[in-house]
């Protein structure tokens, strides 16, 4: 985003305004100006779910600091509060607790990703980091998202703390994506090697994040349920940000602190349909088979708070509002995008074909079979929240600019060897399709990005595009459908007009999946 600051300074420094419809300065520079407000709600989805807002949203301390109001819960507070964590965005989840409840906190650990102290200091990210003599000690671990030895230590240092807890004490849990990874304490005999390969055997045959996580789950002495189980009699407080759609408790980080309610059977299902269940380590089927006559019986979990305090859904309601400030029509369509990217390029490639003939109410749009294909494709995609219908409606009330706002996590099958991720992809595959569509006499530009700021194993968080983008390419000698069966979606936008349509932000130190804003502004 660097060259469009670049490009556009005056409008890079303006605070969020209204549009000037029509106006001389937004024609001219259109593409540009729709994109830097793009980048604004984009960057107020994640403003909205970074820790410091989240964690003062769900905690407070009463004025003589003696108790600890969790949503409409009071936990009364005399040196009795420790704290655990784990997760991609947990550092700065733990540093904003560290600043809120600071004198009253007795003791921590966290389990975050590899290197992130040293990211955050290098982005002067100050507000992400524990302070210089914090009580919370910090592991490192799980490079690549995938359980190590420094994960295990960490597992094992959480599980004494837990364990070491009276009925007197407060446990403040801190989870959020990829917390699965960073807390692996597998049951014995199993070892990390053997559930490491098994979830990365899942995943590559692809098991989605239930299933893996049912499996991680059975396995596991600190998932399912098991962290919470290890710190009873004390209570349990868990802020989940949620990464998973639906925001699911039991999934989320395989649910630490949520009773599992899977049996074995349900485990050898999901083996089965990945042609995993014969040859399965001795070990696991050992833990499998126990599994069902656990000795403690069925596991309850009255002891524990949970609560989700940040989703992508809160995300896309901050960026609604931001939008409407400026002047949009602003509808969010779903905060449960899931399935094939390509599907998904062409769901918005329909509905911005569609929504521009609503808005423009222009012949040269979409025609009566595209809205039956949109509504077909929708039902195909089976996307549980979806408000397409209320969406079109308000897009034939709003005569005037419209976003509408998605949010989710679709899938790359990846076939080449290219770089990327499924944002920038998405972006791409959503270029073309509104390249091939007769759109009216509308400007349209569509977003995505990933709210933790890394999209794929790429240095940028998304990017954002126009109908114009594939004959521009084209033009600059860039043939899409090339970069496109490569999976190479990042070095095209890195070629095309010198990198200007990718979006920047660095780390964010939170993660609720990504954002997708389709925007049309009738000219
Ligand atoms: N070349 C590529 N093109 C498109 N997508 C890719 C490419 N390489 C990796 N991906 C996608 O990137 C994702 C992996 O990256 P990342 O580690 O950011 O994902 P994640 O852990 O699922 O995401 P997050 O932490 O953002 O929830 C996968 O969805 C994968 O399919
Ligand atoms: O850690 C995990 O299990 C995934 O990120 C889903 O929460």
């Amino acid at each position: 985003m660097a060259a469009v600051l670049q490009v556009l300074p005056c409008l890079a420094r303006a605070p969020l305004r209204p549009l000037l419809l029509g106006g001389a300065v937004v024609r001219l520079a259109s593409g540009m100006a729709l994109a830097e407000q793009a980048r604004q709600l984009f960057e107020s989805a994640v403003g909205a779910v970074l820790p410091g807002p989240m964690l003062h949203r769900a905690l407070s301390l009463d004025p003589g600091g003696g108790q600890l109001k969790v949503r409409d819960r009071s936990f009364q507070l005399r040196q009795n509060l420790y704290l655990v964590g784990f997760g991609k965005a947990v550092l700065g989840m733990a540093a904003a607790a560290e600043e809120l409840l600071g004198q009253h906190l007795v003791q921590g650990v966290i389990s975050v990703p590899k290197g992130i102290r040293a990211a955050m200091e290098h982005a002067g990210k100050q507000e992400m980091l524990l302070k210089p003599h914090s009580c919370v000690q910090v592991f490192e671990g799980a490079e690549d998202n995938l359980p190590d030895r420094d994960a295990l230590r960490a597992a094992l240092a959480i599980r004494q703390l837990a364990e070491s807890l009276t009925a007197d004490d407060l446990l403040l849990v801190l989870i959020s994506g990829g917390g699965s990874a960073l807390l692996p304490a597998p049951i014995p005999p199993v070892t990390l090697e053997e559930k490491q390969t098994l979830t990365k055997l899942l995943a590559a045959r692809g098991a989605n994040i239930q299933e893996l996580n049912t499996i991680r789950k059975a396995l596991s002495q600190l998932k399912g349920g098991g962290l919470a189980r290890a710190a009873y009699p004390a209570q349990v407080v868990s802020l989940i940000l949620s990464d998973v759609v639906g925001d699911p408790v039991e999934v989320i980080a395989s649910g630490p602190t949520v009773a599992s309610v899977h049996n074995v059977q349900d485990c050898l299902h999901i083996l089965n349909r990945y042609g995993l269940r014969a040859a399965l380590p001795r070990s696991v089927k050992t833990v499998l088979a126990r599994s069902d006559s656990d000795p403690h019986g069925p596991h309850t979990c009255g002891h524990v708070l949970n609560v989700i305090i940040g989703s992508n859904a809160l995300a896309l309601a901050e960026a609604q509002r931001q939008a409407e400030a400026l002047g949009y029509q602003a509808v969010v369509l779903s905060a449960a995008m899931q399935g094939d990217v390509e599907s998904i390029a062409r769901f918005y490639g329909l509905l911005a074909q569609v929504a521009g003939t609503c808005l423009t109410l222009a012949g040269a749009g979409a025609s009566a079979e595209e809205a039956e294909q949109l509504h077909e494709l929708a039902a195909e995609l089976q996307l549980p929240d979806l408000q397409l219908k209320e969406a079109l409606e308000a897009v034939v009330r709003a005569r005037g600019p419209v976003c509408l706002l998605a949010g989710g996590e679709p899938t790359v099958q990846l076939q080449g060897s290219g770089k990327g991720g499924r944002n920038q992809e998405l972006a791409l595959r959503v270029g073309v399709e509104l390249g091939r569509r007769p759109l009216g006499p509308v400007d349209v530009l569509f977003l995505s990005g990933g709210t933790d700021g890394q999209d794929g194993p790429t240095e940028a968080a998304g990017a954002w595009v126009m109908p114009e983008l594939a004959s521009q390419a084209a033009a600059e000698g860039l043939d899409v459908a090339t970069f496109l069966s490569h999976n190479d979606s990042h070095t095209f936008f890195r070629c095309f007009r010198g990198g200007v349509h990718l979006l920047h932000t660095g780390l964010t130190g939170t993660n609720v999946m990504d954002a997708h804003l389709l925007f049309l502004r009738p000219r």
